[in-house]
C-alpha cells in the first residue's frame, strides 16, 4: 500500500470513531468533526431487507438516537446498490414465524427512521426501489449518484405498498405525482427523480453525496435542536401515530395478502426472472 494511502487511513480512523463491530450488517461510523453519524448497510450483493438487516438497521438507529450525533447519513457499501428493497425471500414460500418477526420488525424500522429526532439525510449511491426508496424517503434529504433508479415498483411485482409507505412517499412528493407514480410501479433514473422532487440533489460520486448531505445537515448548526425535532416530530406525528394505532392490523393484512396463492405465483415468477437475468450478466 502506498505511503499516502496508508497515512490516509490513519488520519481517517484518527478522526472517525467506528460504533458498530463489523460482524453487523451495517456499520455506524462518526465523525469527530462534524458530529454526524454515518449509517452504511453491508448485506452484499445488493442490501436485500431481511430480518437481520433490518434488526441492524433498527439497531444502528437507536444507537445513533442514543450517542448524540448531530445527524444520521444513511448509505451502502455497495457501488451499484442502495438497497433492492425487501428481500423477495422473506416473502416468498415464508416460514410463518419469521415472517411475522420480518414485518414487525419493518414496522419498527420505518417507526424509528422516520420518527428520528436527529436530522437525516440518504446518500443514494446505487439503485433504489421499493423498500430502498421507502428508507430514502423516510429521511428528510436525499443526494443521489447519476446513472440509478428509484421509485416504489410495487404493481410491478402485483404487491400493494401499505398506507405508510405512501405516507413517506407523500411526505417528499404531491399527491397527484405520488399516486401516478405508486399506480404505474414507476422507478425513475436519478435524473427523472431530480425533476418531479423526489431527491434533493444530485451528485458525481458518493464522497460527494456524504459531503452534500453533511451540508445540508449543517443548515440546522444554529437552529435549537430541541425546537427542530420537536418541529418535525409534528409534521410527521400523524403518519407515526397511524402506523402505531394499526400495527397488528397492518401485520395481519401484510400475512393474508402475502400467503395468497396469486401472489405467491407471481414473487415466484419475479424471482426467476431476477435470477435468469443474473446467470446471463
Ligand atoms: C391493502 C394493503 C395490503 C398490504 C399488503 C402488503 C404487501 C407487501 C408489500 C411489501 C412491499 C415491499 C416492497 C419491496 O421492497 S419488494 C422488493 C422489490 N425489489 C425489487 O423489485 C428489486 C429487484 N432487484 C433488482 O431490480 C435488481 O436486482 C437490482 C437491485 C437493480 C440490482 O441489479 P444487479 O444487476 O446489480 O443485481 P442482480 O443480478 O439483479 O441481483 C443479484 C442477486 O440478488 C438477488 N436479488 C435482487 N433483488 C432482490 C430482492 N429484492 N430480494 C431477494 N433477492 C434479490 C437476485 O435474484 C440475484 O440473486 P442470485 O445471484 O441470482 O442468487
Amino acid at each position: 500500500m502506498m505511503r499516502s494511502k496508508v497515512l490516509s487511513l490513519v488520519a481517517r480512523a484518527a478522526s472517525n470513531r467506528m460504533m458498530s463491530t463489523a460482524t453487523k450488517l451495517t456499520t455506524v461510523e462518526v465523525n469527530d468533526k462534524t458530529g454526524i453519524a454515518t449509517l452504511t448497510m453491508n448485506r452484499p450483493p445488493v442490501n436485500g431487507l431481511n430480518l437481520e438487516l433490518l434488526q441492524d438497521l433498527k439497531s444502528s438507529i437507536d444507537e445513533v438516537e442514543g450517542n448524540k450525533s448531530r445527524g444520521l447519513i444513511l448509505t451502502s457499501s455497495s457501488s451499484t446498490i442502495f438497497s433492492a428493497g425487501l428481500d423477495i425471500l422473506e416473502m416468498y414460500k415464508p416460514d410463518k414465524d419469521r415472517i411475522r418477526a420480518f414485518w414487525t420488525q419493518l414496522q419498527e424500522t420505518w417507526l424509528a427512521l422516520y420518527g428520528s429526532s436527529v436530522p437525516t439525510a440518504a446518500a443514494i449511491n446505487g439503485h433504489s426501489p421499493a423498500g430502498g426508496c421507502l428508507l430514502a424517503t423516510s429521511c428528510e434529504y436525499r443526494v443521489m449518484v447519476p446513472n440509478f433508479t428509484i421509485g416504489l415498483n410495487e404493481t410491478q411485482l402485483g404487491i400493494v405498498a401499505p398506507k405508510w409507505f405512501m405516507a413517506s412517499f407523500l411526505s417528499v412528493l404531491p399527491q397527484r405525482e405520488a399516486e401516478r407514480a405508486l399506480n404505474q410501479g414507476r422507478m425513475f433514473t436519478t435524473e427523472e427523480a431530480l425533476k418531479v422532487g423526489l431527491i434533493d440533489e444530485t451528485a458525481n460520486s458518493k464522497e460527494e453525496a456524504i459531503e452534500k448531505c453533511v451540508a445540508f445537515i449543517g443548515t440546522f448548526a444554529k437552529v435549537n435542536p430541541l425546537a427542530r425535532s420537536l418541529t418535525k416530530q409534528q409534521f410527521r406525528a400523524a403518519d407515526l401515530q397511524q402506523l402505531q394505532n394499526e400495527r397488528q392490523q397492518d401485520l395481519e393484512k401484510f400475512l393474508f395478502f402475502v400467503n395468497q396463492p396469486a401472489v405467491q405465483k407471481g414473487l415466484g415468477i419475479y424471482l426467476e426472472g431476477l435470477k435468469k437475468k443474473a446467470k446471463k450478466q
